[in-house]
């Protein structure tokens, strides 16, 4: 049996959505899916995301997740609606705990070796670089896994259909962008393009 984590590395791509409407949360993670990403990382960055995590955990076939989450309750609120996965954006070890308290995975971001170190002894192994191309991109992964063979990463932030390819490396579990789901496109329902960034997205970073 495949793990939460084992999924996410097998999509390859995780959209990063900021929705304000919960009304569109199922045609995008249709949309999503019919590009063949079947999972999306919600962030709480609007009043209204986990009422949409909560519509999206009912898609058959797809895995939801929440992001910006900053504290215990945030990750509490998250499962409770429906959360799979739970990710942040740097390394809190009260997010982590929480998430192992629930029996969820947790990806939790890191900006340097000590915050891999800190992460790696709560026995996790994988890791969202947050912001990556702002830390070095695929350079600053090659770089951590000289040390940290054992750790895939997540990269995240400044990574768009130009330069998604290039962390199509090893290390690389999964890559993370908002690219495929601008938040004005899910404003205005515009799913067709939704479908279409997804499968160019994940032609780009295939390996
Ligand atoms: O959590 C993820 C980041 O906010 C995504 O960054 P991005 O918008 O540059 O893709
Ligand atoms: C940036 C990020 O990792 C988050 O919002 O969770």
């Amino acid at each position: 049996m495949t793990t939460v984590l084992d999924d996410l590395a097998a999509i390859r791509v995780l959209p990063v959505v900021v929705i304000d409407d919960p009304a569109h949360a199922v045609p995008l993670a249709e949309a999503l899916l019919a590009g063949g990403v079947a999972c999306a990382e919600v962030t709480l960055r609007t009043p209204r995301a986990l009422e949409a995590v909560k519509l999206m955990s009912s898609v058959p076939g797809f895995l939801v997740g929440v992001g910006t989450v900053l504290s215990t309750q945030q990750a509490e609120d998250s499962v409770a609606n429906g959360a799979r996965f739970i990710v942040s954006p740097g390394t809190s070890i009260f997010v982590i705990r929480a998430a192992a308290a629930l029996g969820v995975a947790c990806v939790p971001g890191v900006a340097s070796a000590t915050e891999v170190m800190v992460a790696r002894d709560e026995g996790l192994s994988t890791l969202k670089l947050f912001p990556a191309a702002q830390l070095g991109g695929p350079a600053m992964i090659s770089a951590l896994r000289g040390p940290f063979a054992d750790i895939s990463f997540v990269p995240s932030g400044g990574i768009g259909i130009d330069n998604a390819a290039s962390y199509a490396i090893d290390g690389v579990a999964s890559v993370s962008t908002s690219w495929i789901t601008p938040r004005a496109d899910i404003e205005r329902g515009a799913f067709a393009e939704t479908i279409e960034r997804a499968r160019r997205f994940r032609n780009e970073v295939a390996r």
